[in-house]
Formats: C-alpha cells, structure tokens, sequence
C-alpha cells in the first residue's frame, strides 16, 4: 500500500492533469450551475437516538481485492435507498478502488439522496470537482492532510455548501477534525497500512466529539449485529461498503441492517458521553 505521502504526491500529479483539460475556473462555473446540495449532516443524523446507514458503491479495495464490476452502478445505488440507505458513499478514486467520475454521475442520475464523494481529496480543485459533479459531501482524511491544509479544505467545502465528511483513526485526528470545523466526522476502523479492522475504534474515540457533530461509524460491517453494537456505542450513523456490493441481495441485507440500527433497545445518549477533555495531554492520540 502506498504511503500517504506517496498518495499525496500521485493524487496532485493526477489532478494537475486533470486541470489541463478543464481549468479551475471553468470547473467553478460548472459547480455555480450544479443542483442545490441535499443536507448530508441531516440525513446522517435522522434516526436520533438510533442509527442510520449509508452504502458504499466501490469495486475493489487494497485489503479484499477485486469485489465485484458493478455493471451498472445508478442499478446498485436505487437497490440501497429501496434498502433503507440514507445517503451513499460513490469512491471514485482509479488506481486501488477501480471507481471513476462516470459512476458518480450515474449514480447522481439515479437516486436523490445525499451523496458522498469518496476520494483522496488533497486540493481545492477537487472541492469544486465535486460540486460540479452534484456531490453533496466530500471525503476528508485527517491523516492525509495538515491541518492548515485540512482547515482550508473544509472551509472550502462548507463554502460551496456541502458538508465534508472528515475521517480520522485517533483522538488526536478527531480533534483535528473538531478544530478544522468539520460537521461531520468518520471514525475508521481499519488500519491503512495494514488493512486490520478494530471496531473498538469507535468506541475509543466517540467521547472527544460533541454531540452536535454527526459521527459515522466506517469499516467493516459485516451485518445487523455489527451496525446495532455501533449503534450501542453512540454513532449516529455506519458506512458500509464490501459486505453490501458482495452480497446477492442488498436491498434485504441493508433491510436488515436498518431494522438493526432501530433497534429498540437502541437509546445511546452521546450527550452524557462526551467529556471535555481539557485535561488530556496535546500529544495523545
Ligand atoms: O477497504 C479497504 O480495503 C481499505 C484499505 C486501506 C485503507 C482504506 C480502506 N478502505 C477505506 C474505507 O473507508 C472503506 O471503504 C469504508 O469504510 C467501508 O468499509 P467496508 O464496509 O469495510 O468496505
């Protein structure tokens, strides 16, 4: 796997490329004359007090390999809203997902919830990509990003009214997170260098969130009784991705996943969760 600074480097060699043929200020006027974004924060967080479920569109990852071709992706995509799926998530990054900026647009045909631009998003550039493109969040990774780089990414993104979804691996991330503004935060259970899933992970870093902020829980969700213990531990939603799009049917799998997270033995209250942890040392993580 590559490092994040070789991501870095390889995503702003792809965008300056991209940026030959459809300059910057071309794109702005594109993204001027897209469709209103959807609130992405609010359909994150419309089950209070439960959880809500957003699907990943992707056809391969570094950790599975080759997942599935995904002939038709607006197809996949209309199967997870009749499944219950708030928003979805569409990776349009090439080299290790296989997602182009032709799956967003199909999907973006096909279905009106939010949507989430999932890519490794570095530069400006990419902001009003995205927008231009109908998307409604964008991607952020806390460990990709310096935080003035992040602060500037966000702002950009919440100029243009979308929400950027930040993802982070750490307390200290989060706080990154929290700092840059973001609105949204995604808690990622897998280690990227060595793809292992811990969905502890959330749990361990849920308290340093306030409340207000809507928090996805990410990776690894292999059914209901994963997305009701993420539930449990007080996300506000989870993200799933390989389990849905190799699944033979996932419009019952997210049905069930969705009665899961309204479970009613469900009341997490984030509220008497979140400490302010004003005695923590700057340096944890
Ligand atoms: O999915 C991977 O193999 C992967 C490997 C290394 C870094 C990141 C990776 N995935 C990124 C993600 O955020 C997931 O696509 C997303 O959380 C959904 O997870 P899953 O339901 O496990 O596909």
């Amino acid at each position: 796997m590559l490092t994040y600074a070789e991501i870095y480097k390889q995503t702003q060699a792809e965008v300056s490329l991209r940026q030959t043929t459809m300059p910057l200020e071309e794109l702005k006027e594109k993204a001027r004359k897209a469709p209103s974004p959807k609130n992405g924060a609010a359909a994150l967080h419309s089950h209070p007090g439960f959880v809500a479920v957003m699907g990943e569109i992707k056809r391969r990852t570094p950790t599975a390999g080759f997942l599935d071709p995904i002939e038709d992706p607006g197809e996949l995509a209309r199967e997870y809203v009749a499944g219950g799926s708030v928003a979805i998530s569409v990776v349009t990054e090439t080299p290790n997902y296989l997602g182009t900026l032709d799956d967003f647009r199909a999907v973006r045909r096909a279905v009106e919830v939010p949507l989430l631009r999932k890519e490794y998003v570095v530069t400006p550039y990419q902001i009003h990509e995205s927008r231009a493109l109908g998307a409604d969040m964008v991607l952020l990774m806390a460990a990709l990003l310096e935080p003035i780089v992040l602060d500037l990414l966000v702002e950009r993104t919440q100029s243009l009214g979308m929400e950027a979804l930040v993802e982070c691996h750490s307390r200290l991330e989060a706080r990154q997170a929290i700092q840059a503004g973001a609105r949204i935060i995604g808690i990622n259970a897998r280690d990227r260098e060595t793809g292992a899933v811990d969905r502890s992970m959330c749990e361990q870093i849920i308290d340093v969130i306030p409340p207000d902020i809507t928090v996805v829980a990410e990776s690894g969700v292999r059914g209901p009784r994963d997305v009701f213990d993420y539930a449990r531990v007080g996300a506000d939603a989870v993200l799933v991705g390989e389990s849905l799009v190799r699944s033979p049917d996932p419009r019952s799998l997210l049905r069930k996943m969705t009665s899961a997270a309204q479970h009613p033995a469900l009341r997490p209250d984030r509220a008497s969760r979140y400490r302010h942890h004003t005695d923590e040392k700057e340096g944890e993580a």
